[in-house]
């Protein structure tokens, strides 16, 4: 079986990657894997340039093709915080429980209407000696007022998909890979890279 190394520490990440890949007839390896490569700072203002830098930083390092995801959730009635700064919205610790109360502590006094919201993914594709390749993907949803469900990861339990009534928490792996920031982008990834021939991987 062919192997894509993605260039994340996030397990919730890695999980979503292989309910999305396995049924292409890929596995998944990433920074897990590879425990004596250390975090790589995202220095970047945009989803787009922080994806480029992962992937970029560890094509170099392995000398094969990597992808990486940079994402997060924007919300409408917060000027699109937490936007790019998802993962430290409530510190550098990186606690998903602590940043999804931040987001709804910030929209207490929000009305249900208003609180609109979607997901955003940004991903890189490195290899040594070709150009990078960078796509996105978004999925539209609402800011629920509590958190409901336990799958996924992040910001899943409070974000809801009114068309579904279900937040992305209560969907199961593959219901999330089918209509997921991270399904869609990886979509566009396919298209350009069948545009640009094959042999990326
Ligand atoms: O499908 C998702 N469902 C729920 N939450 C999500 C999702 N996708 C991204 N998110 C949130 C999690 C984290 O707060 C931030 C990503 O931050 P981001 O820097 O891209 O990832 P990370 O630091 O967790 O791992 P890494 O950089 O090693 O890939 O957005
Ligand atoms: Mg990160």
């Amino acid at each position: 079986m062919e192997t894509i190394i993605i260039a994340t520490n996030n397990k919730g990440k890695v999980k979503d990657f292989e309910s999305l890949f396995h049924p292409m007839g890929f596995q998944i390896k990433s920074l897990q894997d590879f425990p004596e490569i250390e975090e790589i700072e995202e220095t970047g203002t945009t989803f787009e340039e922080n994806a480029i830098l992962k992937a970029e930083y560890l094509a170099k390092v392995l000398q094969t093709p990597v992808i990486a995801d940079d994402s997060g959730l924007i919300v409408d009635a917060l000027e699109g915080r937490p936007g790019v700064y998802s993962a430290r919205y409530a510190g550098l610790h990186k606690s998903d429980e602590d940043n999804l109360q931040k987001v709804l502590s910030e929209l207490h006094d929000v009305f249900p209407g208003k609180r609109t919201a979607r997901f955003y993914c940004a991903l890189a594709l490195a290899a040594p000696g070709k150009k990078t390749i960078t796509v996105n993907g978004t999925v539209e949803g609402y800011i629920s007022s509590e958190k409901r469900g336990t799958n996924g990861f992040g910001y899943d339990p409070i974000f809801f998909l009114p068309e579904l009534d279900k937040t992305m928490a209560e969907l199961t792996a593959d219901e999330k890979s089918g209509l997921s920031h991270r399904a869609n982008a990886i979509k566009s990834l396919m298209n350009v890279i069948e545009k640009e021939g094959k042999e990326f991987f």
